[in-house]
């Protein structure tokens, strides 16, 4: 049986750990690793059935076969490259991590020399399905619009140098446009969807991306509109946001199970 380990043990964390413990997902939670070592502890204490340890990242990767990043940017720097060379598979949520051309080639290049896979889950877009199909005929244009209630986009460190008070504002107002590299360091916990969709399409800084501060909503939205040879296509999603973290939506957790699903299952739906 897959023996999987996660670093990260907040929302996405917790509801994967979750989707093991009800055996939804068919593998092993052997090893859980958090900077708070409690709150990793809490998690485990808090499962029905399975019982992970608590282990250091360096112990966690060489005890298990796939390493879930759902921690931070920062931590993908330090977690990937030593599970790659390990040997292990990783899943990674905090995709704008990839931004760095650098760091991107460094690690899948490891993917490659070590034979092990990189999973991106689509995370809290639809469409990346669309996108990966589209790429084989070209793409011109991709920009994804994101729009989050202000609370969603408290401490992102745009809003802080800029030195935007979110809480005043009343009404929709548009706090960002760039390129996808640079919304992913301005708001590296609101748009890794960004990081992703730059991945399967035409790039970081191709991609054009518009982050939105809305008092009136409740919901993560996300818009994506893809132009190329194939036609055009736009997504909306309106997420719910998780009730322990506002700027991580409900579909981002989902996604990431239904990848780990995806992955264990012979059966493929789906591009
Ligand atoms: N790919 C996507 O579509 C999405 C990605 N994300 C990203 O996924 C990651 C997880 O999201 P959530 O579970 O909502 O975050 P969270 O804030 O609820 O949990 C993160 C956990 O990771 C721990 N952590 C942070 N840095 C660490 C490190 N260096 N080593 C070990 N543990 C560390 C924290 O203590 C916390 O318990 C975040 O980076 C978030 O920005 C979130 C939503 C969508
Ligand atoms: O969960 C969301 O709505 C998107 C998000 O935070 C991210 O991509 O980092």
């Amino acid at each position: 049986m897959l023996k999987i380990g996660i670093i990260g043990c907040g929302f996405i964390g917790g509801q994967i750990c979750r989707a093991i413990d009800s055996g939804e997902i068919d593998a092993e939670l052997y090893a859980l690793c958090d900077s708070s070592e409690s709150k990793a502890l809490e998690l485990a204490t808090s499962l029905k059935t399975c019982r992970p340890a608590y282990m250091k990242i360096e112990e966690l990767i060489r005890s298990v076969d796939l390493v879930v990043e759902s921690a931070s940017q920062n931590a993908v720097r330090f977690i990937v490259p030593q599970a790659l060379q390990a040997g292990c598979n990783v899943m990674v949520l905090s995709v704008g991590a990839f931004a760095d051309k650098e760091l991107r080639e460094t690690l899948f290049g490891l993917a490659k020399q070590h034979n092990c896979k990189l999973y991106f889950p689509s995370g809290a877009v639809v469409g990346i399905d669309g996108i990966n199909s589209a790429r084989a005929a070209g793409i011109s244009s991709v920009t994804l619009t994101t729009r989050k209630p202000p609370s969603g986009l408290m401490g992102a460190p745009y809003v802080v140098e800029h030195g935007i008070e979110l809480e005043k504002l009343e009404e929709e107002t548009v706090l960002f446009e760039g390129t996808a590299s640079e919304a992913v360091k301005a708001f590296p916990a609101n748009v890794n969807v960004a990081a992703t969709i730059s991945l399967a399409g035409i790039g970081f800084e191709r991609t054009k991306v518009k982050v939105i501060a809305d008092p009136s909503l409740s919901r993560n939205v996300h818009e994506i509109t893809v132009e190329g040879e194939f036609g055009k296509f736009c997504t909306r999603v309106e997420n719910l946001p998780s009730p322990d973290n506002p700027k991580t939506s409900y579909l981002a957790a989902l996604s990431a199970i239904s990848t780990l699903k995806k992955l264990l299952n012979p059966v493929q739906i789906g591009t």
